[in-house]
C-alpha cells in the first residue's frame, strides 16, 4: 500500500514512469518542480531530449504559500482529480486529462499542457485569444449543466454531492471571500495607503448584509459540481484551445460562483491594465475584456438553455420557462460573487498578478481602489443588474 511522503524530483520521475502512460517509460529521465500556485507541488517530467512530456502534481499537507503553520487536507488531491475527471466527461476539449491518481499519496499524473500558456499572463501582456471567452462559457455550461438536477437522477445527484463534500477547501473560500476582507484579520494583505478604503468596507452595513447572503448561498446551494476556483491562473490557452486545470476547490455549490469567479478575474485584469500599458492600449484592452465578459455569459446562458431544452430529465424542471428563470437567478448570483472576488483579491491573502505586478506604487494603489469600489458596487447592486449589458454599463460607471 502506498504511504504519503513528499515527492522529490527523483520520486516524481519514477512515478511518471509507472503511471504516465508512455509506451517506453524509460524515455522519462528528469523532473523540475514548477509550482507557482499557492498550494501544491507540480513537477514537469522531461524525456531524453529535454521535452516535458507529463505532469506529476502532489498536494502538500499544508498551504504552500504560508507554510507548515497552516495544515491542509491531503484529500484535496482526490477532490481535484475526481472533479477534473468528471468535468472531462462533459467537456473533454476544455479540461486537462487526468491519467492516474492515488488518494494516499495525494498525487496525480496528468496531461502536459506546456504547449499552452496560463491565461492570466497572456491577458497581462495584451495577447488576444479570440475564442477563449466563448470556450470558457462552453466549458462552464457543459460541466455545470451535466452535474446539476436538470440532468442527473436525484439519487445520482445526492451520491455525487456526498462524494464531493469538500469542507476544508470550502472553509478557505468561506473565510477568504466572505469574512477576512470585512474585518481586521492577520491574513489580510494590502498597502497602508489604501487603509481608508478597506476600513470603509468594515463599516458598510449594506455591503455586509449582501456579503452574508452570498456566503449563505455558497454554504447551502448544491446546484452543480463547481470547478470552485476558475480564475485566469487556472486556465491554459493556446491558439484555438482552452483547458481548465486546478480544481481542488471543487464541490456542489451555486453555479453563479464559478461564473462570478471567471468574470471577476476578467474585471481584475480590466482594473489592472492601465498599470501595464499606455493609455491607448489600456483603453483597447479594457474594451476587449468587456466583450470577453459578454461572450462568456452569452455563450454560457445560450448553451445551458439549449441543454436544458434538449436534455432536462426531471419533469418539473423541464417545464417551459423554468430554465430561463433559473438562469436569471444564476446571473444575479454571478454578479454578487464577482464583486466578492474583486474585493478579496485586493484586500485579502491572495492577490492577482494583473494588479500586484504594477511597479508604480501610485498606479497600483489606484487600481486596487478601483477593484474595491467596483466590487462593492457589484455586491450591493447585484439584484438590480439584470443583464450583461447592465453589468457593463455599471463597470463603465465605476471606471
Ligand atoms: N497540466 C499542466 N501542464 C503544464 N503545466 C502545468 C500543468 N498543471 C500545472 N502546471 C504549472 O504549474 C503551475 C501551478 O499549477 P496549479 O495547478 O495552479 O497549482 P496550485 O494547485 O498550487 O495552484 C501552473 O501555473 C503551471 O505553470
Ligand atoms: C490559502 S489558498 C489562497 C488561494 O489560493 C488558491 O488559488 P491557487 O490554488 O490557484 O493558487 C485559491 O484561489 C485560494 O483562495
Amino acid at each position: 500500500m502506498s504511504q504519503y511522503h513528499t515527492f522529490t524530483a527523483h520520486d516524481a520521475v519514477a512515478y511518471a514512469q509507472q503511471f504516465g502512460g508512455l509506451d517506453d517509460p524509460s524515455e522519462l529521465v528528469s523532473a523540475q518542480e514548477v509550482g507557482d500556485g499557492n498550494l501544491n507541488l507540480v513537477f514537469k517530467i522531461f524525456d531524453t531530449h529535454g521535452v516535458s512530456r507529463v505532469i506529476v502534481k502532489q498536494a502538500l499537507p499544508y498551504v504552500r504559500c504560508v507554510g507548515e503553520s497552516w495544515p491542509l487536507t491531503l484529500d484535496r488531491a482526490r477532490l481535484e482529480a475526481q472533479t477534473l475527471v468528471e468535468h472531462y466527461q462533459h467537456a473533454p476539449e476544455h479540461t486537462v486529462k487526468i491519467h492516474h491518481f492515488d488518494a494516499e499519496l495525494a498525487v496525480m499524473v496528468m496531461e502536459d499542457l506546456s504547449n499552452h500558456r496560463i491565461l492570466r499572463g497572456e491577458l497581462i501582456q495584451g495577447a488576444y485569444y479570440p475564442q477563449a471567452a466563448q470556450q470558457l462559457g462552453h466549458y462552464l455550461a457543459q460541466t455545470l449543466f451535466h452535474t446539476s438536477d436538470f440532468y442527473l437522477h436525484p439519487h445520482q445527484k445526492k451520491a455525487q454531492v456526498a462524494n464531493f463534500i469538500n469542507p476544508e477547501m470550502c472553509e478557505i473560500t468561506e473565510d477568504l471571500f466572505f469574512n477576512d476582507p470585512y474585518q481586521v484579520h492577520e491574513r489580510n494583505n494590502y498597502p497602508a495607503e489604501i487603509e481608508a478604503d478597506v476600513a470603509a468596507l468594515r463599516d458598510d452595513a449594506q455591503l455586509k448584509l449582501a456579503v452574508a447572503s452570498l456566503k449563505h448561498r455558497f454554504f447551502s446551494q448544491a446546484e452543480a459540481l463547481l470547478h470552485g476556483d476558475i480564475h485566469s491562473g487556472s486556465i491554459f490557452v493556446a491558439d484555438g484551445s482552452l483547458k481548465a486545470i486546478d480544481a481542488e476547490f471543487g464541490y456542489f455549490g451555486p453555479i453563479g460562483f464559478d461564473i462570478g469567479t471567471a468574470v471577476g478575474n476578467l474585471l481584475l485584469n480590466y482594473c489592472g491594465l492601465p498599470g501595464h500599458s499606455g493609455i491607448r492600449d489600456a483603453a483597447a484592452g479594457r474594451e476587449q475584456r468587456l466583450v470577453d465578459i459578454q461572450e462568456l455569459w452569452n455563450t454560457f446562458a445560450e448553451h445551458f438553455q439549449t441543454l436544458a431544452t434538449e436534455k432536462t430529465q426531471d419533469a418539473a424542471l423541464a417545464y417551459p420557462g423554468y430554465a430561463s428563470e433559473f438562469l436569471k437567478k444564476v446571473w444575479h448570483d454571478a454578479v454578487g460573487f464577482c464583486g466578492t472576488e474583486l474585493i478579496r483579491r485586493s484586500v485579502g491573502l491572495s492577490h492577482v498578478a494583473d494588479i500586484e505586478t504594477i511597479k508604480d506604487d501610485t498606479m497600483r494603489h489606484a487600481c486596487l481602489r478601483h477593484a474595491i469600489s467596483l466590487g462593492r458596487a457589484l455586491i450591493v447592486l447585484a439584484e438590480r443588474i439584470d443583464s450583461v449589458d447592465e453589468l457593463i454599463a455599471r463597470v463603465r460607471q465605476y471606471s
